[in-house]
């Protein structure tokens, strides 16, 4: 199958399976989920190389899974690969940056995300987030190390971890003050609610029209449901935001711009209701989940290699009291050697070509879906030395990894696709710098004001931080982290550590 000639003697990238007509070859991973998606994606790349395909009805899906193909693909063929495949039924992503077509609308959205993400008063709302990020901590350490259980202190972070980085972006999105923490706190189940009902594979464009409908119309009417309530609570504090902004007019004209005032004040296009509950809807999906993973992937690799934790404090100490900022600091380091181990994201969202291309020995036909096996790339031996050991010193000035920056979106050269953690080119994340500097501001404050130790008592007596992944949209740590947390004092009992934010 795809071995004959499609154009100019090149052909379709191979795929094992027969092609039925309506549901293609995904009956292969059954049931399809992107846990057996990566599967039966490792055996298609085991027996046919780097450039695969399988079938979602009668539309070819292609895998890309090595650098300078990807980098040809996302850099050198941006134009080409910046579109994304059309979708019958989109719900909230229906008018999103992500979603909508390369084109003027885009470019307008986009640029007004990218000038907001980068004015906004990102230092201000990471202090107050990290303060409560700590302070939630140190009572929890507190309450974990006065437990009649015999638990000792040991902690599970994840939720504090989800709880601060949420608050972090909804602060960023929907202004300060203007969100009550009641308010939050159902925008937050809502959120868990949606991303629980969204069938995966569609949300790569993997799931054929006919099965969406047959195998999963329960589940929709239930996201339906849920997207109505998202909407309506989403809209009261867009009005509230509306009504604020026309108060202090002429008043206090400094006030920090959040998300929904820049799409407020779009001028170039008015934005409706349904536009801007997306557009929300977007900036904090995005944003939300993946960062909180990323920074519980970050904490456990730390917990795990205590040197290297220590070798932070270290770092973050003696660069404090030089003011040394000619290197790269260690704690980026730490942060892209654990976005390239453990990125988010193993796909990046789905990308589509607008006329038919050779990349390589393959044709892309026009329309198809295309993919990129970002967890892959990173982890390739040809491009790092054993790649699955944790080893922040790579990025550091001379180390193979010098060069590589999450954040130039691809652009500066090959040394950048040495990992995609963030995508590349085009339509590479728009929110990467902002995501690095909460990352590493919260890895810094996380590691100066507690020491995070393997848990040796309680549940999890006599075990390891259990690495195993849990693969999805987005892939978290199977079982959550449990940490035994000590805050570090002075013998006094005064805090050692003062706190300056990081970065921007
Ligand atoms: C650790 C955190 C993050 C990771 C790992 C991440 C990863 C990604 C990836 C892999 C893509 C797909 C790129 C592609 O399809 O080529 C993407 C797209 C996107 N991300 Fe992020 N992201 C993060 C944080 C954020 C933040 C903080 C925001 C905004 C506040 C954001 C907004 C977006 C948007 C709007 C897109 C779509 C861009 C487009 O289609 O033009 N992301 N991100």
């Amino acid at each position: 199958k795809n071995r004959k000639p499609y154009c100019n003697g090149n052909s379709l990238p191979p795929s094992s399976w027969p092609c039925l007509p309506l549901i293609g070859n995904q009956f292969h991973h059954y049931p399809p989920t992107i846990t057996s998606l990566t599967e039966a994606l490792r055996r298609l790349h085991a027996a046919h190389g780097p450039v695969v395909s399988l079938w979602v009805g009668s539309k070819p899906a292609i895998f890309i899974s090595c650098h300078d193909l990807a980098h040809r693909a996302l850099v050198h063929m941006g134009t080409t690969f910046a579109h994304r495949p059309a979708s019958w039924y989109s719900g909230l992503n229906s008018h999103c940056v992500n979603s909508a077509t390369y084109g003027s609308r885009w470019g307008l959205l986009r640029r007004n995300l990218c000038s907001h993400l980068g004015a906004a008063h990102v230092k201000d709302v990471l202090r107050s987030s990290g303060d409560r990020l700590i302070k939630i901590l140190e009572s929890a350490a507190a309450a974990a190390a006065a437990g009649e259980d015999g638990a000792g202190a040991v902690v599970a972070p994840l939720e504090t971890f989800r709880h601060a980085v949420f608050g972090f972006f909804a602060a960023l999105c929907f202004g300060q003050g203007v969100v009550e923490e009641d308010m939050l706190g159902r925008l937050r189940d809502l959120h868990a609610e949606i991303i629980s009902l969204i069938v995966e594979l569609d949300a790569f464009h993997l799931l054929p029209a006919f099965l969406q409908v047959v195998c999963y119309f329960p589940r929709w009417r239930k996201l339906l449901s849920a997207q109505k309530r998202h909407h309506l609570l989403v809209t009261t504090i867009i009005a509230a935001r509306r009504t604020r902004r026309e108060e202090v007019v002429g008043q206090d004209a400094a006030e920090p711009r959040c998300y929904v005032d820049t799409l407020l004040g779009l001028e170039l296009e008015e934005l409706g209701e349904d536009e801007m509950v997306s557009l929300c809807w977007e900036y904090m999906n995005a944003a939300v989940k993946t960062t909180t993973t990323a920074l519980q992937w970050i904490m456990a690799r730390l917990v795990l290699h205590q040197e290297i934790q220590q070798k932070l404090r270290n770092d973050i100490a003696s660069r404090r009291a030089s003011g040394d900022h000619q290197q790269r600091p260690f704690v980026e380091a730490v942060v892209l050697e654990a976005l390239r181990l453990h990125p988010p994201a193993h796909y990046l969202l789905a990308h589509t070509t607008d006329k038919d291309v050779s990349l390589g020995k393959h044709v892309i036909p026009r329309g198809s879906v295309v993919n990129f096996g970002v967890a892959t790339i990173g982890r390739d031996e040809t491009s790092w030395t054993d790649p699955g050991v944790f080893r922040p010193e790579r990025f550091m000035e001379g180390g193979e990894g010098s060069g590589v920056h999450c954040t130039s979106g691809g652009s500066s050269g090959s040394e950048t696709m040495k990992m995609i953690p963030f995508g590349a080119g085009r339509r590479a994340c728009p929110g990467a710098a902002v995501a690095m500097t909460v990352l590493q501001s919260f890895v810094e404050d996380l590691v100066m004001r507690f020491e995070w130790k393997r848990a040796t008592t309680g549940a999890v007596v006599g075990e390891s931080v259990d690495m195993t992944e849990k693969l999805g949209i987005i892939t978290e740590m199977k079982v959550p982290l449990q940490t035994h947390l000590v805050v570090r004092q002075n013998s006094d009992g005064s805090h050692i550590y003062k706190r300056t934010i990081y970065g921007r």
